[in-house]
C-alpha cells in the first residue's frame, strides 16, 4: 500500500484510539519527550469507565492528565523508571511508584521481565518520505515496548525533531495501528543552567583530567554545564561524545570546535546518545543532523560498548557519599528523588575503558534556609538507597578536590574522602571514622 494511504487509513482521533484500552491493562508511554500528550488527555476522559490501568513511563516530561484526573488511584497508577519532580509529587500522594533499573537494561527488562504492555503510546515526529516516524529525542527502550504491544498508537507532533540513527530511533508506519494528529504542544525546554561558584570549582578540578581525544559523557545540571563551558574555552581538541542524554553543553563544545569524534574507537565522528533534553536550540541542532546518532539505550549505556571507547570520561552527580565510598544518587532516606538511571552503567563502562575515568560530583555541603550539612557522611541515613556500591565507585569530586576510591582500603578511603569534605565538618568526620574503625593514627588531613 502507498505509504500516504496507509497513514490516512490509520489516522483517527485520540478519543477513538484510546478505546482499545481496557481495565487491567498495562500501557507503556514513549520515553521522555516521546511520551503522549493528546492521547493521555483522551485516556483521562475515560477515567470513570476504566479501573486498575497501569501506566509505565520514564522522566514524565509531559503533563500527567490521567494521573491528575484520579486522586484515588483506583483508575490509573503511574509506574516510572525515573522520577521527575512531578513523579515525586504523585509518589508523596501514593499515586506513583518507582521501578528500579540500570538504564542499559531497560529494553531487556521490557522484553523479558515486565508485564508486557498491551498498548504503547508515544509522540513522534511527522512521517518521513520512507514511512518512518522518529523517536530520536527518546529512543531509549521504545522499540522493546512495541515488540510486546498489541496496539501501537502514535501521536504526531511537528515540534519533535527527526533524529538520525543509530538503531531503534524510529518506527515504520507498517508497525503502527493508529496515528493521531495532536495539537503539536511545544517540547519542554530546560532553562539554561547557570553554574554556581561551587559548580565552577568542581568543573575546574575535572578539566585538568581531560586531554585531547577524550570521549565525554555528561549528566544533567550545573556541574556538567560548567565543564562544557570550560571545555569550550580550553585548548582541548578532537573530543568525542558518547552519552545517554544529549544536553546543551555538547552544543557549546561543538560550536567552539572541540568535538570532532576523530579519535573515537567506535562510532568515529558521530555524537552518540539515547535521548535529548534541553533548549529549543538543542532540538533544532539535532534535527536531521548527520553529526549525531540516536541509539537504543542497550547500546549507549552498555558497559561493554562504553569500555570499547578508549579515554572515556564520565561525569555525573550524586546526592551523598558515605566514608566507605557508597554513593547515593536517588533517595534521601526513604524520600525518593530520581533513580539509578545510567549512572552505574557509565561508572562501570568508563572504568573498563583504556585510560577511562568516571567522576561522581557533588558540592561538599547541602544547604537549606536554616541548615548546612555535609554531603560526605560517616554512614548514609537510615533508608537511603545505595546507587553506586563501594566496590564500583571510582572518583568522587567536590570543590575541594578529587578522591579516587579504586584500590583503596577503608582507612585510605576515609582519608581521601575527608580530604575533599568541607573543612568545617572534617573533625567530626574523623571522630566518626575512628569510632567506625576506619581511621588510623597515621592518617593525614591536608
Ligand atoms: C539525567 C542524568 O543525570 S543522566 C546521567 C546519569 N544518571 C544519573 O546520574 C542518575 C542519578 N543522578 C541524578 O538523578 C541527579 O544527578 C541528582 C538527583 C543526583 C542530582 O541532580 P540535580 O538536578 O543536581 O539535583 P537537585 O540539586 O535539584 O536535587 C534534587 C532534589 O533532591 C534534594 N536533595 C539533593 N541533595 C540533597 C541532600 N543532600 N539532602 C536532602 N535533599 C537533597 C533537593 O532538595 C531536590 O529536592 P526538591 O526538588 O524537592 O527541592
Ligand atoms: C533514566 C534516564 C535518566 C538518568 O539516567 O538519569
Amino acid at each position: 500500500m502507498h505509504l500516504k494511504s496507509e497513514y490516512q487509513n490509520k489516522l483517527v482521533l485520540a478519543e477513538e484510539a484510546v478505546q482499545v484500552i481496557e481495565s487491567g491493562d498495562w500501557i507503556d508511554y514513549g520515553f521522555g519527550l516521546t511520551g503522549p500528550y493528546e492521547l493521555d488527555k483522551a485516556l483521562a476522559r475515560r477515567k470513570d469507565e476504566l479501573f486498575n490501568v497501569n501506566i509505565r513511563n520514564t522522566l514524565g516530561l509531559w503533563p500527567h492528565f490521567s494521573i491528575d484526573s484520579d486522586p484515588t488511584g483506583e483508575h490509573f497508577t503511574l509506574n516510572t523508571w525515573h522520577f521527575s519532580s512531578a513523579a515525586r509529587e504523585f509518589y508523596s500522594k501514593g499515586l506513583a511508584y518507582y521501578i528500579p533499573m540500570k538504564f542499559n537494561e531497560l529494553p531487556m527488562l521490557t522484553r523479558n521481565d515486565c508485564i508486557p504492555a498491551r498498548v504503547f503510546m508515544a509522540s513522534v515526529s511527522p512521517m518521513d518520505n520512507h514511512g518512518f516516524f522518529s523517536f530520536g529525542v527518546g529512543a531509549a527502550g521504545n522499540m522493546a515496548s512495541i515488540e510486546n504491544a498489541e496496539y501501537v498508537i502514535l501521536e504526531v507532533n511537528e515540534n519533535i525533531p527527526r533524529v538520525l540513527g543509530g538503531n531503534q530511533e524510529n518506527i515504520h508506519i507498517s508497525q503502527v495501528n493508529f496515528v493521531v494528529e495532536g495539537p503539536n504542544p511545544e517540547l519542554l525546554t530546560l532553562p539554561a543552567t547557570e553554574p554556581s561558584e561551587t559548580d565552577k570549582k568542581i568543573a575546574q578540578n575535572i578539566i585538568h583530567k581531560l586531554y585531547d581525544g577524550c570521549c565525554i559523557q555528561l549528566g544533567i545540571g550545573g556541574i556538567p554545564s560548567a565543564v562544557g563551558n570550560l571545555v569550550a574555552q580550553s585548548d582541548l581538541k578532537d573530543l568525542g561524545v558518547h552519552t545517554e542524554m544529549y544536553v546543551d553543553a555538547y552544543i557549546k563544545m561543538t560550536k567552539a570546535g572541540k568535538i570532532t569524534g576523530l579519535r573515537k574507537s567506535i562510532d568515529k565522528y558521530k555524537q552518540v546518545f539515547s535521548f535529548a533534553l534541553g533548549s529549543q536550540e538543542l532540538y533544532e541542532f539535532i534535527d536531521d543532523n548527520p553529526g549525531v546518532a540516536a541509539y537504543s539505550v542497550d547500546y549507549t549505556n552498555n558497559p561493554y560498548i562504553i569500555s570499547q571507547i578508549d579515554d572515556f570520561v564520565s561525569i555525573n552527580a550524586c546526592i551523598e557519599v558515605d566514608l566507605f565510598g557508597q554513593v547515593s544518587s536517588e533517595t534521601v532516606g526513604t524520600r525518593h528523588i530520581s533513580g539509578t538511571g545510567g549512572q552505574v552503567d557509565f561508572v562501570e563502562g568508563a572504568y573498563r575503558s583504556k585510560n577511562g575515568q568516571s567522576f561522581i560530583c557533588m558540592p561538599s555541603t547541602y544547604k537549606t534556609s536554616n541548615q548546612v550539612t555535609s554531603r560526605i557522611k560517616p554512614i548514609l541515613a537510615h533508608g537511603t538507597v545505595v546507587t553506586g556500591t563501594r566496590s564500583a565507585t571510582h572518583m568522587i569530586v567536590t570543590e575541594y578536590g578529587i578522591a579516587n576510591m579504586k584500590g583503596k582500603s577503608t582507612w585510605e578511603r576515609a582519608e581521601a574522602l575527608i580530604n575533599i569534605s568541607h573543612p568545617s565538618f572534617r573533625d567530626e568526620l574523623i571522630k566518626e571514622a575512628s569510632a567506625m574503625k576506619i581511621w588510623r593514627k597515621s592518617n593525614k588531613i591536608k
